[in-house]
């Protein structure tokens, strides 16, 4: 299996080396060269099997000769060992035919600890083979983060960086990524919003001199392991709903279209997604899109849901690859009006293509509030406010005949003022974490300055 760059001028990778590499070196995000298939009966079977084989089957033929199958065998049992729930990601009813994906039984709290426990595994093995040590720059608008510190803390051979937007994520997610003692982690406050953080993150990226001289290595879901692993979910979630005699649909809180792609490759793979539905909070540039056909940032707004709080969101470059043919000169054209010009046009074909992919709605925080007090008065379910989006925009788009999904993907104790504020009850930590808020905090306040950032990096591997 090899991986291309969606701008069609970097070196055909292997899994190993697109893992490692994080971006391409024309600035592009690796996609898998074919997406292999899934048959229906190969689907049948996933049905009663452990999390941690149906993660096996779905994502063995994406992994080529990088690692052996003892290999991921081994770092999926690690990976998943920790999570608070058997079935690693388990799913509750809301309603008639509506269903919840819980995907906040891991460590962090988040969905995103699915593919960064399994990726910390495959980065350790991999390391240990080659003797390499890497330096991994994150960026986060909190979750990311935490998770990836989570999974890297303390490991010999890799040095973590996370770049947060100051002032701009809860205090428990603050606290996960400053309070780890870890001396190879560093979680640094960025002066700006997400976007300024993903921004200098891939300057670094396009950057060789520094990109090569720290063995620059990247955990955001610009990383291609990053989306593989949450593909996972999408088959083991529609196959205890009767797939695939049985098609389901997916709604995905939605802010660097990560998660709703992995959706996106679980259907390429033979899954039968009915529909597939982008939900935004009010930094809601996807949903626009889908909708005009222009692609336009205008400034992110915080909110009550800060980790969707985005609006040059990564992974849609992956999926315009597609809609535009694979055309990675057009896509490279794209991208470089996004970054001159603020925005871009989406061709008549390709938005047709999007729409026959995605549905997309958008939830203000008026109607996020709203959702997550009525959905405690009346389904007994405390969601967090990400989730919430993504139940507002479900119902809005009509729960049918279908089954319908909706991707829970944090646990409301992540953000404990915004669910009091409109529950009326404050969610607790769970015990492990119960002093969180007594541990001393370690964090640098940084400027959005790519060379104040590299030159801080570099001083600290000095150390
Ligand atoms: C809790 C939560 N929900 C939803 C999202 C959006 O996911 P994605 O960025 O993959 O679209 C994020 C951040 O990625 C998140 O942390
Ligand atoms: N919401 C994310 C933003 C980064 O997304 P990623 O999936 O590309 O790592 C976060 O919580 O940090």
């Amino acid at each position: 299996m090899k991986y291309v760059s969606t701008r069609g001028s970097a070196p055909t990778l292997s899994f190993e080396d697109a893992m490692l590499s994080g971006l391409a070196r024309d600035g592009g995000l690796y996609v898998p060269e074919t997406v292999p298939q899934l048959s229906a009966g190969e689907i049948a079977a996933l049905a009663g099997l452990p999390y941690e084989e149906v993660a096996f089957r779905v994502m063995w033929p994406f992994v080529g000769e990088s690692f052996t199958e003892e290999e991921l065998r081994g770092c999926i049992a690690r990976a998943y060992a920790g999570f608070g729930h058997d079935a690693r990601a388990p799913l509750t009813q809301l309603g008639p035919n509506h269903f919840l994906l819980e995907l906040f039984h891991g460590p962090t709290l988040a969905f995103k600890d699915f593919a960064m426990q399994l990726i910390g595994q495959l980065f350790q093995t991999a390391l240990s083979r080659s003797g390499e040590r890497v330096t991994i720059v994150g960026a986060t608008s909190g979750d990311t983060g935490s998770a990836a510190i989570e999974a890297f803390k303390g490991l010999g051979n890799v040095d973590v960086f996370i770049l947060f937007p100051h002032g701009r994520v809860s205090e428990v997610q603050r606290r996960q990524m400053t309070t780890p003692p870890e001396a190879n982690v560093h979680a640094l406050a960025l002066d700006g919003d997400f976007d300024d953080c993903q921004a200098r993150l891939k300057d670094m990226f396009n950057h060789f001199d520094f990109r090569d001289g720290v063995r620059l290595a990247g955990v955001n879901s610009i990383n291609w392991a990053r989306v593989l692993a949450q593909v996972v979910y999408y088959f083991t979630a529609a196959v205890s709903l009767g797939a695939p005699h049985r098609p389901v649909s997916f709604t995905v809180p939605t802010g660097n279209f990560g998660d709703i792609f992995a959706g996106y490759i679980a259907r390429q793979m033979g899954l039968p997604i009915e529909r597939l539905v982008v939900a935004t909070n009010q930094n809601d540039i996807l949903h626009r899109c889908l909708t005009t056909g222009e692609y336009r940032t205008d400034g992110v707004t915080p909110s009550i849901s800060p980790s969707m709080d985005i609006q040059v969101s990564s992974n849609f470059e992956r999926v315009l690859f597609d809609v535009y043919g694979r055309d990675g000169k057009a896509v490279a054209q794209l991208m470089d009006e996004l970054k001159t010009q603020g925005g871009f046009t989406v061709s008549q074909g390709a938005i047709e293509g999007l729409r026959a992919l995605f549905g997309s709605g958008r939830a203000s925080e008026d109607e996020t509030r709203a959702t997550i007090a009525r959905a405690q008065e009346t389904m007994g379910e405390l969601l967090c406010p990400h989730s919430a989006v993504g139940v507002k925009v479900a119902e809005e788009q009509g729960i049918g005949a279908t089954p319908m999904i909706t991707l829970a993907t944090a646990h409301p104790a992540k953000f404990p003022d915004a669910v009091e504020a409109a529950a009326g009850i404050r969610p607790d930590l769970p015990p492990r974490m119960a002093d969180l808020f007594t541990r001393d905090e370690r964090v640098t306040r940084v400027a959005n300055d790519l060379g104040a950032l590299e030159s801080l990096i570099k001083e600290r591997l000095a150390k």
